[in-house]
């Protein structure tokens, strides 16, 4: 490459400076034109001879050549508008020995039109890009990877790192975390990560399916094999899964006979429709999730040893979101932005008491409450800023403690607010039941919930 090079020079650098599309224009320390190829004559519609030696201030309308010179700070896809027209510019100054002997330009777009046309090439090309992931997302049923996981404390990432480490292979992995943590966003990241992720991944919430349901949706029947039944028979979850990830989420609450069915299907690999005497062999990867502890379960009889053992092959903890508090803010300025755009609200930032206030919070809901705290304030505000009065009034209540929470007067009266809070929840606002299941007095109960704008 460098030997063609040199023995080709001049050939090369007239190619590059008079046969490419580009513009260019080289100035000396002083500012005056020394070079000016064909292409930016004819743009400028000047005569290259008269041209050199001039001031480039004289020939270039609105150019920043001569400033370039003097703060020997290269400006790269600078607009400038030049005969009637935006085109986009670079002006690089050139050192030697340590000074600034002159500087170069060159035009990469002659006007906006040119630019957008290229502009709208890209765009039209990743638009085509995200409608194809789009349609083998709907395909494959997993949405989310992990690009759409947010946050970066060390706990997300490890968690991050884990699921990466652990995604390719089909070994079973169980999730475990408290509600709202992100224990689904994490299944579908490990199918995308997965060589199964041109297959398909299939959710089945065990919790949501009635108990006499679940067999039926999970290993399919044959026409006719109960009242109800379709005559066309049905394929089950399992069967649907093929080659790809089966996502079992809430498995604590899967009743034990199917706990027995699901354990054999894992065991054997094949499947058995309901009134159907043939098997058919299945290939699917397990991946489960539970906001409950198994082992307690375990040993209160309610899940399977056997079964634990299978899933739990890979065990991957999510933290709940007071234990990683640095994801919060984050989190709720990328839940901000993508709330507001789809409620077609212009809605831009939180207040700093309000960020300050999320990041000292519990969130016992996680990151489904952070979701439903911002969904709620962007509908209720009327500004472009979310401020404390757009929150819940729990909150609204925290916040105010919060401001001079140092002596043990605040500290009882915080105690005071959270079961007032909480007492009056359980009871559908109900002051005189919420009074009895603190056990005090209807005046007293009365007195503290005004004092605390109950
Ligand atoms: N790190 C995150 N980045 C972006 N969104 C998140 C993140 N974690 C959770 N979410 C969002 O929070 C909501 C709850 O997440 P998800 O349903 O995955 O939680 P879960 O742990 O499966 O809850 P459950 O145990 O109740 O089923 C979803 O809308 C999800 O998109």
């Amino acid at each position: 490459m460098l030997s063609t090079i040199k023995h080709n020079k001049e050939a090369i650098i007239e190619t590059v400076f008079e046969k490419s599309h580009f513009c260019f224009v080289a100035v000396d320390e002083n500012g005056i034109v020394t070079f000016l190829n064909n292409n930016y004559c004819r743009f400028l519609e000047v005569v290259k001879e008269e041209a050199i030696g001039e001031h480039v201030t004289d020939i270039i309308e609105n150019t920043r050549m001569h400033i370039v010179l003097k703060t020997g700070e290269e400006e790269i896809a600078d607009l400038q508008y030049i005969r009637g027209n935006h085109m986009i510019a670079n002006r690089i100054p050139v050192f030697s020995g340590g000074k600034i002997v002159g500087a170069v330009g060159t035009v990469l777009y002659r006007d906006t039109k040119e630019w957008m046309k290229m502009n709208t090439h890209i765009k039209n090309l990743l638009l085509e890009l995200e409608n194809y992931r789009k349609q083998l997302r709907k395909q494959t049923g997993a949405s989310y990877s992990l690009h759409d996981i947010v946050g970066s404390s060390v706990k997300l990432n490890g968690v991050k790192e884990k699921i990466i480490k652990t995604s390719s292979g089909d070994v079973s992995i169980l999730l475990e975390g408290e509600s709202g943590t992100g224990k689904e966003l994490f299944a579908h990241s490990i199918h995308q990560l997965s060589e199964r992720h041109n297959k398909p991944f299939v959710k089945v919430n065990c919790a949501a399916i009635p108990e006499h349901l679940l067999e039926s949706e999970l290993f399919g029947y044959e026409g006719g094999a109960f009242t109800g039944a379709k005559r066309e028979g049905k394929m089950g979850k399992f069967e649907m899964a093929e080659g790809g990830t089966l996502f079992l989420d809430e498995i604590a609450d899967m009743p034990l006979n199917a706990q027995v069915k699901i354990l054999r299907v894992l065991q054997e690999r094949e499947v058995e429709r309901l009134g159907s005497e043939e098997t058919r062999e299945i290939d699917v990867r397990i991946v489960t999730a539970t906001n409950q502890s198994l082992e307690k379960l375990i040993e209160q009889e309610r899940f399977r040893k056997d079964l634990y053992y299978r899933i739990n092959v890979v065990r991957i903890t999510i933290p709940p979101l007071r234990e990683r508090p640095e994801d919060t803010r984050v989190l709720a300025k990328y839940l901000l932005r993508h709330i507001s755009n789809r409620a077609g609200r212009r809605v831009i930032d939180f207040e700093k008491d309000v960020l300050d206030f999320f990041l000292h919070y519990g969130w016992p809901g996680n990151v489904r409450e952070l979701e439903n705290v911002v969904e709620s304030a962007v509908h209720l505000t009327n500004s472009e800023m979310i401020t404390k009065a757009d929150l819940p009034d729990h909150m609204q209540h925290e916040m105010a403690f919060n401001h001079n929470s140092k002596s043990l007067k605040d500290i009882l009266e915080k105690t005071e607010i959270e079961a007032i809070g909480n007492a009056l929840k359980q009871v559908d606002g109900d002051k005189i039941k919420a009074a009895k299941l603190l056990g005090i007095g209807k005046s007293s109960f009365y007195e503290k919930a005004k004092k605390y704008g109950f």
